[in-house]
């Protein structure tokens, strides 16, 4: 299928689904109103399979396996994304720059044009957890250094809070896509995300892409969820 211009931000998280229940949603959703995300649970369900299936229905599709590991696996992983097809690919910016480095440059090496981006802090995370992981100067200065990281290492992007897109922006520069989850809008539940905002609020300050899931997922009508969305922004 010819790629087309896709000028939404909006990103549909396709999370508890099985491949039919998917694509019976994908099926509901237009793609030139938005791409589809398919995470761990989804694909750990159904494989590669749904990777194809969204793309004959015209999806473009970020991957969201979050790899992290050694290098050599890391980016090995990310080749076996790239090769099928997807839009998006990602990493954890904390698997540090060698695996990031080199994800990237072994697609820059085949040929892909798939984009690669990192996580950053994951958005169900606040301050006050991050010394459980050893982070004991603040969560503005972890997303900073591991997305200054993840732009040292030639990557695309980072997944990041739209909480921080103003700051990210002004430090890494308008080229560096911030993919941001933890979309909500004021009617909606938090659930586990700690660090939210609203697609309006994140688009203005700074972000590219708009990760949602459980907003237009659970909606009693889902369609009708992403087009008020697409309409207040
Ligand atoms: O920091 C992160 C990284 C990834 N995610 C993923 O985004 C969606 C969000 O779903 P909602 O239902 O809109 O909360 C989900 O697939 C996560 O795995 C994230 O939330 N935060």
């Amino acid at each position: 299928m010819s790629k087309k211009i896709i000028n939404s931000p909006v990103i549909v998280a396709l999370d508890n689904n099985t491949m039919d229940t998917a694509l019976a949603l994908a099926d509901h959703l237009d793609p030139a109103l938005c791409r589809l995300k398919v995470g761990k649970e989804l694909f750990t369900r159904s494989g590669p399979e749904i990777v194809k299936a969204l793309h004959q229905r015209g999806f473009e599709v970020f991957l969201d396996l979050k790899f992290h590991d050694i290098p050599n696996t890391t980016a090995q992983a990310v080749l076996a994304a790239a090769d099928l097809g997807v839009w998006m690919v990602n990493v954890h910016a904390s698997a540090g720059s060698a695996a990031m480095s080199l994800a990237k440059e072994r697609l820059v090496a085949g040929g892909y044009d798939t984009l690669l981006i990192a996580v950053t802090v994951l958005t169900s995370m606040t301050e006050d957890v991050l010394p459980q992981i050893g982070v004991t100067d603040g969560l503005e200065p972890q997303v900073s250094r591991l997305a200054q990281l993840t732009q040292q290492s030639g990557l695309d992007g980072v997944v990041c809070s739209a909480q921080e897109a103003k700051a990210l922006k002004a430090l890494c520069g308008k080229d560096f896509k911030l993919v941001t989850p933890g979309i909500r809008l004021p009617e909606d539940n938090a659930d586990d995300q700690k660090r939210i905002c609203t697609p309006k609020q994140a688009l203005d300050d700074g972000a590219d892409y708009l990760v949602i899931g459980r907003s237009i997922t659970q909606a009693p009508d889902p369609t009708a969820k992403l087009h008020k969305i697409l309409q207040g922004i």
